[in-house]
């Protein structure tokens, strides 16, 4: 049992995290990245919303090259996961998510910084992920997610530009994927 103090130790305790915008901590937004809000129509059929247009210049969408559909079980990580060259344009369509991002460009202002980004049905946004940022997910709803994928080179088996860290044990990122409970 702890110990009882009283209020005079109000201000010695932690102070809850604050959302400078909507589903998002972070110190400041990683440099480059764009969190796009988009609109859903919905009606008594049920609902719709886009997701993108190869037109738009703020996503840089016209280097879009092709669409993955990835799914997540409920609680899964995927992750880390950090391009070269290639772009990605995620939007969460079915389910929450939340996408993770950590600057690993050494020249950036936002080098080394975490954004967390909540995402999905209850908060529909796209993202705009340019390369040098590691980027994972992680379900935090009670089914199946799916993630829209939009990235900017064709996939190339024999040349993937991806490589990959353990969500849970490496010695570069300072994050861990449980719910931070507060
Ligand atoms: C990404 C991708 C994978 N694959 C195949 C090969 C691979 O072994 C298998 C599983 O791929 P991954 O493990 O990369 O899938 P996944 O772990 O779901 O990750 C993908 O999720 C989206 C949201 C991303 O951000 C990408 O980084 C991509 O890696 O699918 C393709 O055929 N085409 C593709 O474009």
């Amino acid at each position: 049992m702890a110990q009882v103090l009283s209020m005079n130790e109000y201000d010695e305790m932690d102070r809850p995290r604050i959302q400078t915008l909507p589903g998002f901590y972070g110190e400041s937004l990683i440099e480059g990245v764009v969190i796009k809000s988009l609109d859903v129509f919905s009606d008594e059929r049920g609902y719709l919303m886009e997701i993108m247009r190869f037109n738009d210049e703020s996503m840089n969408a016209g280097e879009i090259k092709q669409a993955i559909a990835s799914y997540s079980h409920p609680g899964m990580v995927k992750g880390w996961h950090l391009h070269s060259v290639q772009e990605d344009h995620l939007v969460c369509v079915t389910g929450m998510i939340k996408l993770v991002l950590y600057d690993y460009r050494e020249a950036s202002p936002t080098y080394g910084v975490l954004n967390e980004i909540f995402m999905g049905e209850r908060n529909p946004r796209a993202v705009f992920i340019p390369p040098g940022i590691f980027h994972g997910t992680k379900n935090i709803g009670s089914g199946i997610s799916l993630v829209i994928g939009m990235p900017s080179v064709y996939y190339d088996p024999d040349n993937v530009d991806e490589r990959r860290l353990s969500p849970t044990d490496n010695d570069i990122i300072p994050y861990d994927w449980e719910c931070r409970l507060e």
